[in-house]
């Protein structure tokens, strides 16, 4: 793939790695290390980097593994042959990268690619705290699910994109029924475990980490992009079911509701958010335990909504 990108050659000898440069890293304007420095995005970093892997051998592939997920050069395909290396600095793991290519990783070919992996390591450092810190910035700290200003971002940008394409987009707010008992009688320790088992519920049932929110206390959220309205009723269905068949919640009395809204395309995000909230009140109101779905329409709307509204229309 790399050579299709520009002026890059296309594999084996068409760099020498002399001694000079191996002792120094050559920091001029357009040096790996220069150009690497320009961004702490680990994205961009990878992509960066590959363009320079694919001078020493014309590469497929390239996968960058962290404790923070796992990155994907743009492009990238599987190849015939595969070398792996680890990225340490100071005795510190940082990553591992995965190099795909239709050619053999010969010593020297390892050599260069050796020589180059060296002058990311600073770079690659410097994004993965700076990843770390938003991701923490993010997430909700017990369960690891997107916290509510995760959610804001994402559901706005989620709601504009769904318009822009035309595709269909629904949004699920639950709400756990009977919680503050598990507290009340069996501590506050044991309700932080019921909230990280309905946190593991959704991630098992959903399988889209990214979409899944909890915004505080007992309440979370999921975003179902390219989701039509039959999809999203069976995923909010399966998702109670989950909730409701768990052993440690069915031992404890805890349960959930659930309320549904699909987006109509004259909506903003905050017209959908009250739709589900709305939703959601309907479920709790009517007995708890079930899904609902947005009946009302915008004009219906009341003061009898469950959340603040945060979401930036
Ligand atoms: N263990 C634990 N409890 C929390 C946390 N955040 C909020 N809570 C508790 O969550 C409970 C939420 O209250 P409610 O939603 O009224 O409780 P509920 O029994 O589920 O009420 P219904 O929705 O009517 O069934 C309160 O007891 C809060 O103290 C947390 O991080 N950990």
């Amino acid at each position: 793939m790399w050579q299709e990108q520009g002026n890059l050659t296309n594999a084996f000898g068409d760099l020498t790695f002399g001694s000079s440069w191996q002792d120094t890293p050559d920091c001029s304007e357009n040096s790996l290390v220069s150009q690497l420095q320009t961004t702490l995005d680990l994205q961009q970093q990878l992509d960066i980097f590959s363009m320079s892997a694919g001078r020493a051998l014309t590469l497929n592939g390239l996968t960058l593994k962290t404790a923070l997920g796992e990155f994907q050069a743009t492009g990238s395909k599987a190849g015939e042959y595969q070398h792996k290396t680890s990225l340490s600095l100071d005795q510190q793991v940082l990553a591992e990268l995965s190099y795909e290519s239709q050619y053999p990783f010969t010593p020297l070919v390892q050599q260069q690619l050796l020589i180059l992996e060296s002058e990311w390591l600073f770079s690659l450092r410097n994004a993965l705290v700076v990843s770390r810190l938003q991701q923490m910035a993010l997430k909700d700290p017990l369960t690891t699910l997107g916290n509510r200003r995760f959610f804001d971002d994402s559901f706005a940008k989620a709601v504009q994109l769904a318009k822009r394409h035309q595709s269909p987009f629904a949004l699920l707010l639950l709400d756990l029924d009977n919680f503050k008992q598990v507290n009340d009688i069996e501590g506050h320790s044991i309700g932080d475990d019921v909230l990280l088992k309905v946190a593991d519920c959704m991630r098992e049932t959903l399988r889209v980490t990214d979409s899944l929110f909890r915004f505080g206390g007992d309440e979370f959220a999921v975003l179902l992009t390219d989701t039509d309205a039959e999809h999203a009723e069976r995923v909010a269905e399966r998702l109670l079911s989950a909730i409701k068949s768990e052993s440690f919640l069915v031992k404890l009395g805890v349960g959930c509701s659930i309320g549904l809204a699909r987006l109509s395309h004259e909506q903003q995000p905050r017209d959908l958010f009250h739709l589900a909230d709305e939703a959601l009140y309907q479920a709790k109101s009517s007995g708890k335990g079930k899904v609902r779905h947005s009946q009302v329409s915008r004009a219906n709307l009341t003061d009898k909504l469950t959340h603040p509204m945060r979401v930036a229309s």
